[in-house]
This record gives structure tokens, C-alpha cells and sequence, in this order.
């Protein structure tokens, strides 16, 4: 079967005054998949991912998500769509349960919040507050957060920036697991080892282009390869972050 494009982004463009941050992008993003915008800092992939959360007006171009143009039909686009907030979105002195009841209200949805926290590990955190988690457990509540909604589509900036191997290993389960049950994520991230391991098709973003192909991980390396390309160094069958994981174990962490 045909894949069906759930995003479609034509000749995206947008200037912030003089300065051109996104020059004419176009992609699809196909239903169920985990879609990768990779590029270096500043290269225009947030300004690309909240043009199509609704979040920020476009220049030019064209962006439908779910059918809807981002232009006449934002609201329908809210609807089923989950974005993760910035840290400072989450009132300090709630705790977690306390946190999904809120956005539920926000919604205009019921949910039980162990059911939402479940999903992300983070039950035994119910009654903790939001500052007192540990990164890769904030990241993972701030996903449980784009849940609420069951929407169709989830968009992940950079959800593993800054967070230990073993927390970063956890994170790519759990979002597999999210595309596994059916919700297409969207995620920008500069790891090009995360994108390899986590991401069905990327699209390489720089200096506000799309540059190459859009084309599966896998894909994009064996055309290299055949190209001729080669490694300086010969790779060798682990590297130290595989030692670490081995000596450390991989379960979950509080600390
Ligand atoms: N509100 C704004 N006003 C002016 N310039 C902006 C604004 N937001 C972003 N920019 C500029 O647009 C360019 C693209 O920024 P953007 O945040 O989209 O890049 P990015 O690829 O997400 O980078 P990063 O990985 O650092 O978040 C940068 O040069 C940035 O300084």
C-alpha cells in the first residue's frame, strides 16, 4: 500500500525582519512513521516545526497537516496534534497528577493521570513536582503531556538533548513505542546516531534548505557507501558509550 502523507510542507519559507531562517522547504511526512529533521544548530528546523504546529506564520508556501491548511484551519490542526511545551509552561508548585488534570481541563478532556503517567514510567513520580525530575524524566512527562489529546501526530524538538546515554536509549523505546500504537511523531535532533537507530526517514535541514534526498537512514548510508566512501578508521565492533551501557546496566534511572 501506498504510503499516505499525513504532513505535507511545499516551498515552506520565513523571514524573521531581514533575515531569511527557512528558504523554500519541501517534504512529506507519511502517517505512522518517525520523521527526522536533522541539521546543525540554526538551521531552521524549530522555525520549520512550529510553522506546522501553528505556533509561528509562514512567509510563503504551502503547509497542510491531517488535511488541514495551517493557513485557514489551525484549530482543526490543534486538535490532533501534541506539542511539547517549554519547561516554563509547567506551574511550579503542582505536582505530576495534578499537571495532566490541568491540561485534560485545557482539552476539555477526561483522563486518568496514572493512565498518562503509565504510559511514560513515571506513575511512582505522581506526586513529585515537575523541577524535582531528573532530565530524562522531565522529557518523558513533557511527552505524556503531547499525549493527552490521542492525537494523530506528536512533534518532538530535540527530546534527548542533554540526557545520559541510558536515558536517551529509554526515550527512542518509548517513542517507538508511541509510532508503534499508531501516532506519527516528527522530531528534530543534531545526533545523527539517534537518527539512525530511531528515525524511518530524515531530511537533512541547513542554512534554511532541505539538502539532499528525503530517504530512509539505511538508504542514505548504502548509497554512500556505494559511492565509494569510506571511513578513515576501520570501526571497531563497540564503541565506549556500549561499554558504558554494558557496565551500567540499562534500566530505567531516578537519579
Ligand atoms: N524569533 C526570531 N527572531 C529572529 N530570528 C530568529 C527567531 N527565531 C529563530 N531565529 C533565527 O532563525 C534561524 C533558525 O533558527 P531555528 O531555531 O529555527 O533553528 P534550529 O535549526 O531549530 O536550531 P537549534 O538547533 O539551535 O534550535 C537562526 O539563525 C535563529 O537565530
Amino acid at each position: 500500500m501506498a504510503q499516505q502523507p499525513i504532513i505535507t510542507v511545499n516551498n515552506l519559507t520565513k523571514n524573521y525582519g531581514d533575515f531569511a531562517a527557512v528558504k523554500g522547504i519541501s517534504f512529506e511526512v507519511f502517517e505512522g512513521e518517525i520523521f527526522g529533521l536533522l541539521g546543525p544548530n540554526g538551521a531552521g528546523k524549530t522555525t520549520t516545526l512550529e510553522i506546522i504546529e501553528t505556533l509561528r506564520d509562514k512567509t510563503s508556501g504551502d503547509v497542510i497537516v491531517g488535511g488541514y491548511s495551517v493557513e485557514t484551519h489551525a484549530d482543526n490542526i490543534k486538535k490532533i496534534i501534541g506539542v511539547q511545551l517549554q519547561a516554563a509552561g509547567y506551574y511550579p508548585n503542582l505536582n505530576l497528577s495534578e499537571l495532566i488534570v490541568l491540561f485534560c481541563g485545557l482539552y476539555g478532556i477526561d483522563k486518568s493521570p496514572m493512565e498518562m503517567l503509565e504510559k511514560v514510567a513515571l506513575t511512582d513520580k505522581a506526586k513529585s513536582k515537575y523541577k524535582e525530575l531528573s532530565g530524562g524524566q522531565k522529557q518523558r512527562f513533557s511527552i505524556a503531556t503531547t499525549l493527552i489529546n490521542d492525537p494523530k501526530i506528536i512533534f518532538l524538538d530535540e527530546p534527548t538533548t542533554g540526557l545520559d546515554p541510558q536515558a536517551r536509549r529509554n526515550l527512542w523505546d518509548l517513542i517507538r513505542e508511541i509510532r508503534d500504537n499508531g501516532t506519527t511523531v516528527v522530531i528534530t535532533t543534531h545526533y545523527m546516531d539517534e537518527a539512525e537507530v530511531l528515525c524511518d526517514r530524515v531530511a537533512f535541514v541547513d542554512g534554511g534548505h532541505i539538502v539532499g534526498d528525503i530517504d530512509t537512514p539505511d538508504h542514505f548510508i548504502d548509497t554512500l557507501v556505494a559511492s565509494g566512501f569510506e571511513r578513515e578508521k576501520k570501526t571497531k565492533g563497540a564503541n565506549l558509550e556500549d561499554v558504558f551501557i554494558h557496565l551500567t546496566g540499562k534500566e530505567w534511572r531516578e537519579g
